[in-house]
């Protein structure tokens, strides 16, 4: 297998089809619905909360609404479909998360995405869980992780998830990598690629993306999604708590399996760091959509299959040539 991440690929352009970039069309089929463009914010308590999983609802961005106020789950599912809006939300695998899953079918509330959000996805545990919501809940489209390997993958979609999410510690804000020595950090992109060959139903590349090039390099590799947290993190509508520093305003980014989202030392797997404070999510979404627009166009395409089969170069760690800064 080869082994490379988002910095060492560059794609190679083909000969361009369209008259301009805005008639490449950007959209994703993911599950019952159609996206703008194939990324969904994190789902950390610093990244979406309920205010923006309903703008992105309203504005035909997928959304995952996180996991860590359970108590407002099932009011947040009728909630968005009393507004005419989808529902996604996330679920854990302890016991009372299987107790959840019975409340919101015994309320006749199906949530049409739900997604199992674990650290070590591939486990006898979440194929527990996946057949319970395929059981309880057989309308909702279930995406189950996290895995880095082909056989998670498999077991996975074999128990009856709809997709699922790989990325085993590339997160920015993740230190599984250092405290366990396991994942796919430093080589996340090539995890995807292992990964996609053996999928038979959607994938959602999660973590370590950190350019809006390093979304077009996830479709090319397979994904059909794409998570990110840092990117997202410091914009008006996300809800980590702004912070100033020598006269800078910052926003708090941390990870979901940190001491300060749960409260204890214990397996602590996540840190927390500041990110400047940048504008409105809306206009990095729609900057993602143009720049996917334009490497569709340099793919020779005029969607976003036209990624899927352009060729690439190995360029180990050379890419930014020391030169990491937009503007
Ligand atoms: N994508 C990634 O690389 C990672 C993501 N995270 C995020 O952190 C959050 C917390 O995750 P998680 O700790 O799984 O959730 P939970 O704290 O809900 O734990 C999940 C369950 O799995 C058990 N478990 C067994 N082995 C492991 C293992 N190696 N890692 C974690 N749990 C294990 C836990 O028991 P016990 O606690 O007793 O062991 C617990 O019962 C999630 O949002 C997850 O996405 C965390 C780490 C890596
Ligand atoms: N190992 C850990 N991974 C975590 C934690 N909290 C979240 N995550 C993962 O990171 C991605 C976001 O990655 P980014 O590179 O875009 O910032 C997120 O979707 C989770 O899969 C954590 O505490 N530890």
């Amino acid at each position: 297998m080869q082994i490379f991440d988002y910095e060492d690929i560059q794609l190679i352009p083909n000969k361009c089809i369209v008259k301009s970039r805005s008639e490449v069309d950007t959209s994703i089929k993911f599950g019952p619905r159609t996206f703008k463009i194939p990324v969904v914010p994190a789902n950390m308590q610093t990244i979406i909360d309920e205010p923006l999983a309903i703008w992105l609802a309203e504005n035909d961005y997928f959304y995952i609404m996180h996991r860590f106020t359970p108590e407002t789950r099932l009011g947040f599912v009728r909630d968005m479909q009393d507004r005419g809006l989808y529902a996604s939300i996330s679920v854990g695998v302890k016991p009372e998360e299987f107790q959840f899953v019975e409340d919101l079918a015994a309320a006749k509330l199906t949530p049409e995405y739900m997604t199992i959000d674990i650290a070590h996805g591939h486990s006898d545990i979440v194929v527990e869980m996946i057949k319970h919501i395929k059981r309880l809940l057989p309308g909702t489209f279930l995406i189950a992780g996290n895995v880095g390997t082909p056989e998670g993958v498999r077991e996975l979609e074999n128990a009856g998830a709809d997709a699922t999410k790989v990325g085993i510690g590339p997160g920015k804000v993740c230190i599984t990598k250092i405290k366990t020595g396991f994942g796919t950090g430093g080589w996340q992109l090539a995890a995807l690629r292992w990964c996609a060959k053996a999928a038979s139903k959607p994938i959602i590349a999660d973590g370590g993306i950190r350019t809006h090039g390093d979304i077009a390099k996830s479709v090319r590799f397979g994904a059909d999604m794409c998570m990110i947290g840092s990117l997202f993190a410091g914009h008006e509508e996300t809800p980590g708590k702004k912070v100033k520093k020598d006269g800078k305003l910052y926003q708090e980014y941390y990870g979901s399996a940190s001491a300060y989202q749960k409260n204890s030392h214990h397996n602590v797997e996540g840190k927390k760091i500041l990110i400047p404070v940048k504008g409105k999510i809306g206009d990095t979404l729609n900057e993602m959509k143009e720049d996917l627009q334009s490497a569709v166009s340099y793919a020779g395409g005029r969607n976003l299959m036209g990624l899927r089969k352009v060729d690439y170069v190995i360029v180990k760690n050379s890419i930014f040539n020391g030169d990491q800064e937009l503007y």
